[in-house]
């Protein structure tokens, strides 16, 4: 056996191993934890540049705190592989985002070392306090820790819970890890003002000088010291943000460095004096992986990829993207009208802005992680007769819920939303699920909502969408690529509230929303195949929903299966509803909706997770030959 790679990574399987290290030992042991991020996410694929970017700080902050009594909490957790290499996973590392294996997030119920789970960003600060607060009240003495990145502190919850430490005064460690990236480079003022605090060399100086001052007095004294270099810090900067939301503010420092980092920590960790502190590390977003700190987006996502040269094992393609349809449909919309624009929260890539807006840079909005401001935004501009086309995931989304109702279709303005990401969505899992935008979008009045069963329909949407001015408009389509469809020059404008037959048969319906079109296909072959004709229909709209359709289906069939790629309480829900106030389920047809199952399902594939939720061609088989009393099953072969 040759000799190991990681000899002090070896000897660590928790942190407790890693505080009998000697502090010399640190920076080799953040070496091989660097080194060890690297090798198990070129295996696994997943996010690779933030990790690399806060393997100090993972080492720094296990090394200082008491961790778990000490709470450590991770702001959407993307970067948290490090930290679950030295927190007893490093066995599992190598099974991250795959179906059975470690989240790819931090997560409550995967380790005790993660006591918030995370995903969607800005969480951690309000955790955080609520973790003090509830430690305060118990009279226990624990740390709590929140560790948020620059991107992750533009979103405004961000804001709503340092105002809230701020006033309750409640010993919190804020560390925000400053990497000037989000997924693409930062956006906002917030970006440009934290760029200024880390140039302001003046200030350094003057802090460097307060700061050493300040360690060397007896403790009384230091507070002297302390407020002078408080007043040197307001003379040159006129106090920090965060001071002015009640932060003791340390740094910027350098998050690499683990001279600075240890004593710093220690000195936080030590200060009797209550309160939140806020503390400005300074860190590289890739760091220590030539290709990572090379790439415009510091490799953000990656597949797997060969260690040395980076390249990444990315699957050929059959089709072109779903994203990537929907970005070239909306260039074409906008070439035609120029009142079309664009909006993204922080996700110009994975939303196909960045394509949008090689071509309108000046009609393309990037408002950082955002989405609530994002949805009122585009209200605002749909206000003033612009026609603009919020591109949000579905999960996303959730984050704007209430200004799509208050802000949009109470005033039923013409905002356009383009959600991708509907669906199950594979290696992010539960948190990233597009599970619930046809249950909480058809609910609202004046709501038009489409989705896409191929690419083709989604071209056909997008050109509806920037067609429809009557109010809001929404269309979903799913992560990944397309059916491999022959693409029009330019989308149709589709009859609104219109679905369509695909396949005519006579005894059996199934009526899909979205892209279960093709697995419904199949299904009805093998049905046919069964003697039992069938029936395909694209329904295009959940709101409005095509009656006339419907009731053909369920006049003219004995069985009518609705199936959609979300949650109960949606379309299915809609058809059922529909059904029985028109008095259609007294006529004896047996009507079955297919949904996502009622629980939250962790990462796996797409297909393996649809299998899972029941919601592939054999399911749809079985719930017909339930319905109509035929006790074969789908695996059965098919009777000659
Ligand atoms: C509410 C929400 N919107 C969008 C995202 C998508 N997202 C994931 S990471 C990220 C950027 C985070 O930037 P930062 O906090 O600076 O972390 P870094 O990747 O730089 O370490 C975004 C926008 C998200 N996770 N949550
Ligand atoms: C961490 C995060 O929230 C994003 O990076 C997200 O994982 C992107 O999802 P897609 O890979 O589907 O674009
Ligand atoms: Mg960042």
């Amino acid at each position: 056996m040759g000799q190991s790679k990681t000899p002090l990574l070896d000897q660590v399987r928790i942190p407790a191993d890693l505080r009998k290290l000697q502090p010399g030992q640190l920076r080799q042991f953040a070496d091989e934890l660097r080194q060890e991020t690297i090798d198990a996410v070129s295996v696994t694929g997943g996010h690779l540049g933030a990790g690399l970017g806060v393997v100090e700080l993972t080492v720094a902050i296990h090394y200082v705190f008491n961790t778990p009594d000490d709470r450590l909490i991770w702001d959407v957790g993307h970067q948290c592989y490090p930290h679950k290499i030295v927190t007893g996973r490093r066995d599992r590392i190598r099974t991250l985002r795959m179906g059975g294996g470690l989240s790819g997030f931090t997560k409550r119920s995967e380790s005790e070392y993660d006591p918030f789970g995370a995903a969607h960003s800005s969480t951690s600060i309000s955790a955080g306090l609520g973790m003090a607060v509830a430690r305060d009240k118990a009279g226990k003495k624990n740390h709590v820790i929140a560790v948020i990145g620059d991107g992750a502190m533009s979103a405004g919850m961000a804001y709503e819970a340092m105002n809230n430490a701020g006033a309750l005064g409640s010993r919190l460690v804020v560390i925000l890890n400053d990497n000037d990236m989000s997924i693409a480079p930062p956006v906002g003022a917030l970006s440009g003002y934290l760029s200024r605090l880390i140039s302001s060399k003046q200030y350094r100086g003057l802090r460097e000088v307060g700061k050493h001052v300040a360690e060397h007095l007896p403790r009384p004294l230091q507070k002297a010291a302390r407020r002078a270099e408080e007043y040197a810090r307001g003379m040159v900067t006129g106090g920090t943000l965060f001071e002015e939301l009640g932060f003791y503010y340390v740094g910027p420092i350098d998050g690499h460095n683990l001279d600075h980092l240890l004593p710093i920590l220690e000195n936080v960790r030590d200060d009797p004096a209550g309160g939140p502190v806020l503390i400005h590390a300074v860190t590289q977003k890739g760091k220590g992986y030539a290709p990572a700190e090379a790439s415009a987006d510091k490799l953000h996502a990656v597949t797997k990829f060969d260690v040395i040269t980076g390249t990444q094992a990315k699957p050929k393609a059959n089709a072109p993207s779903y994203t990537r349809v929907f970005a070239d449909a909306l260039v074409k919309e906008a070439e035609r009208d120029e009142k079309v624009l664009a909006i993204t929260a922080a996700m110009p890539s994975g939303t196909g802005l960045d394509v949008f807006e090689k071509a309108f840079p000046e009609r393309t909005f990037d408002v950082a992680i955002a989405e609530q401001h994002a949805v009122t935004f585009a209200a605002g501009l749909a206000a003033e007769g612009y026609k603009p086309f919020c591109a949000i995931y579905s999960t996303f989304l959730q984050r704007g819920y209430d200004q799509v109702v208050h802000d949009v279709c109470i005033q039923n303005l013409p905002v356009r939303f383009a959600i991708d990401r509907a669906g199950l969505v594979g290696a992010d899992g539960a948190t990233h699920a597009g599970s619930f935008d046809l249950a909480y979008l058809c609910c609202l009045p004046n709501m038009v909502v489409m989705a896409a069963a191929d690419e083709v329909e989604l071209m056909d949407m997008t050109a509806t969408a920037a067609a429809y001015d009557s109010g809001p408009i929404a269309f979903r389509y799913p992560r990944g690529e397309g059916v491999g469809m022959e693409m029009p020059e330019r989308g149709r404008v589709l009859p609104i509230g219109k679905g369509r037959i695909v396949r005519e048969g006579s005894k059996v319906a199934i009526l899909s929303l979205g892209t279960r079109l093709a697995e419904s296909l199949k299904a009805a072959e093998d049905l046919a195949a069964r003697g039992l004709s069938t029936t395909v229909a694209d329904a295009r709209f959940a709101k409005p929903l095509d009656g006339d359709l419907i009731r053909k289906l369920a006049t003219e069939h004995d069985v009518l299966v609705t199936i959609e790629e979300g949650s109960v309480g949606g379309f299915g829900s809609h058809v059922l509803h529909f059904l029985a106030t028109e008095g259609l389920l007294d006529q004896g047809c047996k009507v079955r909706p297919m949904v996502l199952p009622d629980r939250f399902q962790d990462q796996d594939s797409p297909q393996k997770q649809y299998d899972e939720a029941g919601l592939n061609a054999p399911h749809i088989v079985d719930t017909v030959l339930k319905a109509l009393g035929i006790h074969e099953s789908a695996a059965a072969p098919v009777r000659a």
